[in-house]
C-alpha cells in the first residue's frame, strides 16, 4: 500500500449522465494521478488536463442523451448490438479504468460475503496509515482496535508494479414496505467495496491480485479473531458477546477414554476437509449430548469450543417464529463454529407443532401429571403461541439442502430425556454422535479432586469411591463440595463435606426404597 494522493473522487451512482459527468472528471483526476506516478504536473499541464476532462465529459453527457432516446424510441434491437460495441471502445478511450464492486451481502440480505469481510480485513491494515476517516472494532488484543475504512474513503495499494484504487462506500436499502420478515438489519445500509484499476491490468488484478487480497484478508482475520458467541435475541437476527468460558477438556471430569474417544473425533472433523468432499457429505457432523441436569452438557460445549477454536452459535429456539426464520438464522452462520441447540425436548413439541404454556399445563392437568420440570415449565412458558418451528423444518435444519450451505459446523443437541426425543431426529446422519453424560463415578470424582484440590490420594478416598457406587452425584454437585468457600477450608474439610453429603443422599435413598416397600407391601 502506499502513502498517495487519490486520484479516484467519484462515488457510485445511479447510470446515465450523472455517472458519465463524474467519469469525465474522474478521469482528469486519475490522469492527474497517473502523472504525479513520476512527475508533478505543472500549471499548464492541469488546466490542458481539465480542458480533456471538460470535453470528455460533455462528449459522456451527449453521449447518454443520445442513447437514453435511442433506447426510448426501442431502436436498440436494430442498432443496439453495434451501438453497445463503439460505445466499449468510446468507453476505453475516455476511461480506461475498470472497477470491480464487492457487496457486504451477497444473495439478497442473506448472508454475509466472506469476500467482503476479507478485503476489509485485508484493507484493514494499510487504511490506518492511508485513509482520513477510520471505522473501529474491538479486536483480540484488549488494548487495540481492528481498524477499516470509514464510508467514502479512497486507499492506493501497489501491486506487482500495478497501482489500484479502494473505494468504501455503502448505500441505503430499497424499501421493505410489504416485507416485514426482513426486520431491522434489512434497514441498514448497505456496505460495498469497489476496486478501481487499469484495463491494461485486467489479468494480473483478477488473476494475482484479487487472491492474494483474499489470502492475507484471510490471515489477518485469523490474527484479529475473537472468538464470538452468538444468540437469537429475536426471531431471525443473531447477536454476540465475546466467547471467554474457561472449561477446557483438561478440566472436564469423564471417563478418560470416553474424553480421548471425543477428542480424536472432533480431531477428525476439523481435518475432515477432503474427507468430506470425497464421500460427498456436508462438511458438518451433529452430537446428542444427553444426561440428567448438572452433569456437563454445556461445559463439554465450551471445552468443544475451546479445542476447536470455533464460535457457539447458541439457537433460542422458543424466539423463532417460523422454519424460514430458523433457516435464516441458519444461513446467517459462520463455518468453524459449533450451533447449539439446548434442552431440545423442552423447545419443541416433537409430534411436530410448538407446545405452548396453555396446552402443556392442559395436558399435565389431564393425566394428573406434575410439569416434566421446572425448566420445562419455563420454557413452555416462553414459548411463543404464534412459534411455527416444526418438527419436519428442524430436521431440514439439520441436514436438508440448506444445511449445506458453508462448512465445518458442528450442530450440537442436548436434552436431560434422551427418550422423549422423535427417533428421526437423533438417527445417524443427524445426530452422528450420541455422548451419554452421566453421574460421577469415582475416576471422575478422582480428576476433580486433582483439579479443585490438587490431591490424587486420601485417606477419604475408599469411603468416597464405596458412596458414589451406591449413590448418584453429578459432577456439578461432586465440584460444589470439592470447591474452597473460604480460606479456612482445606482438602481434608472438602472431602469430609462430600462424604457427609453422600451418606444423607444415601440414607434418604435407604427411607424412599423402604417408603416404596411399605407402599408396594400395602397395596398387595
Ligand atoms: N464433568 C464435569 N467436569 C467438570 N465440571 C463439571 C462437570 N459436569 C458439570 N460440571 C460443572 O458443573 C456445573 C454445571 O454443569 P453444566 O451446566 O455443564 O451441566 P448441564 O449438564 O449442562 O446441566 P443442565 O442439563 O441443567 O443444563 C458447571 O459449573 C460445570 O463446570
Ligand atoms: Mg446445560
Amino acid at each position: 500500500m502506499c502513502d498517495h494522493h487519490l486520484p479516484i473522487t467519484r462515488l457510485p451512482m445511479q447510470g446515465g449522465a450523472h455517472q458519465l459527468l463524474g467519469l469525465g472528471l474522474a478521469v482528469w483526476h486519475r490522469r492527474r494521478a497517473g502523472e504525479e506516478e513520476s512527475i508533478e504536473m505543472e500549471a499548464s499541464s492541469v488546466w490542458s488536463g481539465l480542458n480533456s476532462g471538460m470535453v470528455l465529459s460533455l462528449i459522456a453527457v451527449l453521449w447518454t442523451v443520445v442513447w437514453q432516446n435511442l433506447q426510448h424510441l426501442q431502436l436498440q434491437q436494430t442498432f443496439g448490438r453495434r451501438m453497445s460495441r463503439h460505445a466499449r471502445r468510446l468507453a476505453a478511450m475516455v476511461d480506461p479504468y475498470l472497477s470491480l464492486t464487492v457487496a457486504e451481502y451477497d444473495g439478497g440480505r442473506m448472508r454475509r460475503s466472506d469476500a467482503y469481510e476479507e478485503i476489509k480485513a485485508y484493507l484493514g491494515g494499510s487504511c490506518s496509515r492511508d485513509a482520513r476517516h477510520l471505522r473501529a472494532e474491538g479486536g483480540k488484543d484488549a488494548n487495540k482496535l481492528v481498524l477499516s475504512m470509514a464510508d467514502r474513503e479512497e486507499v492506493a495499494d501497489d501491486f506487482q508494479g500495478a497501482r489500484v484504487w479502494w473505494l468504501a462506500y455503502s448505500k441505503s436499502p430499497p424499501r421493505t414496505d410489504g416485507f416485514p420478515w426482513w426486520g431491522a438489519a434489512a434497514q441498514e445500509d448497505r456496505r460495498f467495496y469497489q476496486l478501481f484499476f487499469f484495463e491494461r491490468h485486467r489479468d494480473l488484478v483478477l488473476h494475482t491480485y484479487l487472491p492474494r487480497v483474499r489470502q492475507m484478508g484471510r490471515d489477518a482475520m485469523l490474527q484479529n479473531r475473537q472468538r464470538k458467541l452468538f444468540t437469537n435475541l429475536s426471531t431471525s437476527h443473531w447477536s454476540h458477546v465475546v466467547f471467554e468460558h474457561p472449561k477446557t477438556f483438561a478440566t472436564l471430569a469423564m471417563d478418560p477414554v470416553k474424553k480421548k474417544e471425543i477428542m480424536d473425533d472432533l480431531d477428525m472433523f476439523k481435518n475432515g476437509k477432503e474427507y468430506h468432499a470425497r464421500v460427498g457429505k456436508a462438511w458438518k457432523r451433529g452430537y446428542l449430548l444427553y444426561g440428567p441436569p448438572g452433569t456437563g452438557k454445556s461445559a463439554m460445549i465450551a471445552a468443544m469450543a475451546n479445542y476447536l477454536d470455533y464460535d457457539i452459535y447458541d439457537i433460542e429456539l422458543t424466539s423463532v417464529h417460523s422454519n424460514s426464520d430458523l433457516r435464516k438464522l441458519f444461513i446467517e452462520t459462520k463455518s468453524k463454529s459449533i450451533i447449539v441447540i439446548e434442552e431440545i425436548d423442552c423447545s419443541l413439541d416433537l409430534s411436530g407443532a410448538r407446545k405452548n404454556k396453555e396446552t402443556a399445563t392442559e395436558e399435565e392437568k389431564k393425566d394428573g401429571s406434575s410439569p416434566a420440570s421446572d425448566k420445562q415449565a419455563e420454557k413452555t412458558k416462553k414459548a411463543d403461541t404464534s412459534s411455527k418451528v416444526t418438527l419436519s423444518g428442524l430436521l431440514n435444519f439439520i441436514d436438508g439442502l440448506w444445511s449445506a450451505c458453508g462448512s465445518e459446523r458442528l450442530i450440537v443437541f442436548t436434552t436431560n430425556h434422551v427418550e422423549k426425543l422423535d427417533s428421526a431426529l437423533i438417527r445417524r446422519g443427524r445426530m452422528d454422535k450420541h455422548i451419554e453424560m452421566s453421574y460421577c463415578g469415582f475416576e471422575a470424582f478422582k480428576f476433580l479432586a486433582e483439579t479443585y484440590l490438587g490431591v490424587v490420594s486420601h485417606e477419604l478416598f475408599d469411603a468416597v469411591r464405596e458412596l458414589l457406587q451406591k449413590v448418584n452425584m453429578t459432577p456439578a454437585d461432586v465440584a460444589e463440595n470439592l470447591t474452597l468457600k473460604s480460606v479456612d477450608d482445606d482438602a481434608h474439610s472438602c472431602l469430609t463435606n462430600l462424604v457427609r453429603e453422600l451418606q444423607e443422599a444415601r440414607m434418604r435413598m435407604a427411607s424412599q426404597g423402604n417408603g416404596e416397600d411399605e407402599q408396594d407391601e400395602e397395596t398387595q
